[in-house]
């Protein structure tokens, strides 16, 4: 159903403004977008800074083509069981946790659903979003719903028995990474570095790092060994972290996030 061009936002939060802005960054016409709110304010803001329109969310739902869900997640069914959805309409969640299933059930049949999982970095058209398509929705309705993502960053469909896990990794991944930013500025503030010299050596040894990665599509051992001479610097401070079992850490930290996504889906 190539002619969905009308998009609501509804619940513009963290997420559902990165979403939103990637897709005007991207060249989406703002007319084509309304921000469904509570707040008049927040929607004042949201017009101001984008050209979009706002609404409240049942007057932004029924002027859409695709329902971006931007709530949290314990908020998702009943949001969709208050909105009077018509047949042809596609809801697009960004919910952690939140089954097609249980979305399925709180929409009149001929709505399809599709679940995804962005993640931040999609502010500024570098985010990571997986998606995966309700047992409602067609192969265009997977389709509307990638393109509207591939807006906003990469995509990748996948099983919805994955979704969980790969949240885990990109959906939280910007949280994890910000963690590590904080901890090294912090690090270098240790050692005596100004807090200012600490932040651009961070920032920068970050974004080179991960562009790195992305442009060479090299392993990131291989990478990382490039950085370890023999007996030098960087295997003294790798030696620390792996007797403080920072990669353990990672795997029990990201199996947690499954699990956490899990008790909101059957909450
Ligand atoms: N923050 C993140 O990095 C990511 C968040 N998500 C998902 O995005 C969703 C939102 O998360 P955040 O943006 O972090 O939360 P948030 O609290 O920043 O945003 C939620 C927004 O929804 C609004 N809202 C709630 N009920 C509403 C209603 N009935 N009508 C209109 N607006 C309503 C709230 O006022 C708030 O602005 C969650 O379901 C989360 O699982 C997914 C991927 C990444
Ligand atoms: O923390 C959360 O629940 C959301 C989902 C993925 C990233 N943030």
């Amino acid at each position: 159903m190539a002619s969905r061009s009308r998009i609501a936002i509804i619940g513009v939060g963290n997420m559902g403004e990165a979403v939103l802005s990637g897709l005007v960054k991207a060249g989406r016409a703002p007319a084509d977008i309304v921000a469904g709110v509570r707040r008049s304010e927040r929607g004042e803001e949201l017009a101001s800074r984008y050209g979009v329109g706002t609404a409240t969310a049942d007057e932004a739902a029924a002027s859409a083509d695709i329902l971006v869900l931007g709530v949290k997640p314990y908020d998702v069914v009943a949001l969709l069981a208050s909105l009077e959805l018509r047949p042809g309409q596609l809801v697009v969640s960004l919910a952690a946790g939140i089954t097609t299933r249980a979305m399925e059930a709180a929409v009149p049949d001929g709505v399809a659903v599709v679940r995804t999982m962005p993640n931040t970095p999609s502010l500024i058209g570098e985010g990571m979003t997986v998606v995966a398509a309700g047992a409602s929705a067609s192969e265009e309705d997977l389709e509307d719903a990638v393109a509207l993502v591939r807006a906003i960053g990469e995509v990748a469909v996948v099983p919805e028995s994955h979704v969980d896990a790969a949240a885990a990794i990109s959906g939280s991944g910007p949280a994890y990474v910000f963690y590590v930013a904080e901890a090294l500025v912090e690090a270098g503030v240790h050692l005596g570095l100004p807090r200012a010299t600490s932040t651009q050596l961070v920032n920068q040894t970050l974004a080179g790092s991960s562009l790195l990665l992305r442009e060479t599509g090299e392993h990131p051992a291989v990478l990382r060994e490039q950085v370890t001479s023999p007996g030098g610097t960087t295997a003294a401070a790798l030696r620390v972290l792996e007797s403080a079992a920072v990669r353990a850490a990672f795997l029990d930290a990201t199996r947690a996030n499954r699990e956490r996504s899990q008790e909101l889906g059957s909450a």
